[in-house]
């Protein structure tokens, strides 16, 4: 029988930012959907920044915009949702509503795999990719009721751990090109797709954002004369919320911003997420078939000079349903320096954040979670007051235990 080969999916580049910047997590994967009461060590109800003002079930109607990326007025709609909410959802975005499925059918199947087969695909201490919990338990006490598979270029290292037999009985992991019916290389090809189709889109995206501060693709400097971003770094997270047997207890993931440029997330029809609005509350972002979530991540919170705010947001459980979202993480060259856009600063303007590349941001978020975008804040009290929701200037977010 072949050997299967060592797991290295990472380009080096990419691997470095994680490797100086490894996360070390106390606890072990259980198996969450066989358990039929909820653990002390993932019960959440004393933690003080579990904020209970939810839309979940009460009065607040409102929610992030519903942009039809086909409206003539997209670029207002949308500058004016990363300004007020730093989150939307978009429709006619390009991508098929078939691969979409396909997406999230390989989540479903992953996920459904025995607890010992997906720790075959464990992601280690310093690797980025890999089966296990989100990097951000390592700053809470209590644990998140969820599971994440990150993916970095292709999984396919990993899915021949999860799925050996579509190796070795039918086809002994041979050659390149996969006969017909080899699932773990539909799978694999599937997913690889969906990251092509992500990326074209957060490329657009990322175009429509700026576009709506009068930025054009002179002013990136990691940008080519056409628009293009070569080496962008980008992650694919598939997240699993198991049913949960006391929702109103557990935390599916915690308040945190994404350090992003953008995130763009697809959510199955059971709805989890909540984005953080100031004044208002946790606000419940339904779902919306063929419809994609995306968030401002810090980065567009440094480039956009805090005119653009990176939302607070968080999952929330369900008893009766399993949900899987996934967010695909996109932001610059990992060395590519990024600071507030020189034609958004100003005598009246100053810059508030110091410049940085995503690589050593992401140390910073390891180290202070959200408390990054404060801990590089070069001014304290700029002329406008910029008031943003992620804990740059708030402190109901994360607690480092
Ligand atoms: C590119 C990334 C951003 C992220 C770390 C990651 O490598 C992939 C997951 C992202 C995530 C999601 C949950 C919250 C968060 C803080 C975390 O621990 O993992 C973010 C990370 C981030 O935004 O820095
Ligand atoms: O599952 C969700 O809706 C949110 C996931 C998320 O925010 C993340 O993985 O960073
Ligand atoms: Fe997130």
């Amino acid at each position: 029988m072949p050997s299967i080969p060592e797991i290295s999916t990472v380009p080096p580049k990419l691997s470095d930012a994680f490797r100086s910047h490894p996360v070390h997590l106390r606890h072990e994967c259980p198996d969450l959907t066989s358990l039929k009461e909820l653990p002390d060590s993932y019960d959440w109800t004393h933690q003080h920044y579990v904020i209970p003002a939810t839309n979940g079930d009460s009065a607040i109607s409102e929610s992030i915009p519903v942009i039809d990326l086909n409206d003539p007025n997209a670029l207002q709609l949308i500058g004016h949702a990363c300004k007020t909410w730093g989150a939307f959802q978009v429709i006619n975005h390009g991508i098929p509503t078939s691969l979409l499925d396909q997406a999230e059918c390989t989540t479903r199947h992953l996920f459904s795999l025995p607890v010992e087969q997906k720790l075959k695909a464990s992601r280690l201490p310093d690797a980025l990719t890999g089966y296990g919990l989100s990097r951000s338990n390592s700053f809470f006490s209590k644990i998140m009721w969820s599971e994440v598979f990150t993916i970095i270029g292709s999984p396919l290292d990993h899915f021949r751990h999860l799925w050996p037999e579509d190796y070795t009985k039918h086809w002994g992991g041979r050659g390149p090109i996969a006969p017909p019916g080899f699932q773990n290389l539909i799978k694999n090809e599937v997913m690889e797709e969906y990251e092509k189709e992500m990326t074209k889109s957060a490329e657009k995206l990322m175009w429509l954002m700026l576009g709506s501060l009068n930025i054009t693709k002179e002013d990136i400097e990691w940008a080519d004369p056409k628009g293009n971003i070569p080496d962008e770094f980008a992650v694919l997270h598939m997240n699993y919320y198991p049913a949960c047997p006391n929702p109103d207890r557990a935390m599916g993931m915690a308040a945190h911003s994404d350090s992003t440029i953008l995130t763009i997330l697809h959510q199955n029809n059971t709805a989890g997420l909540q984005v953080l609005k100031k004044g208002t509350g946790w606000v419940a972002v339904p779902t919306n078939p063929g419809g994609l979530v995306v968030i401002v991540g810090d980065l567009l919170q440094i480039l956009s000079n805090g005119s653009y705010i990176s939302a607070l947001h968080r999952a929330v459980v369900n008893r009766d349903k399993p949900r899987f979202s996934l967010p695909y993480f996109y932001g610059p060259p990992a060395r590519a320096q990024v600071s507030p856009l020189p034609k958004l600063v100003g005598p009246s303007d100053p810059p508030l954040y110091r410049p940085i590349t995503w690589s050593e941001f992401l140390g910073i978020k390891a180290k202070h979670f959200n408390n990054a975008l404060s801990s590089i804040r070069i001014c304290t009290s700029p002329p406008n007051e910029v008031v943003a929701a992620n804990g740059d200037n708030n402190t109901n977010s994360a607690e480092v235990a």
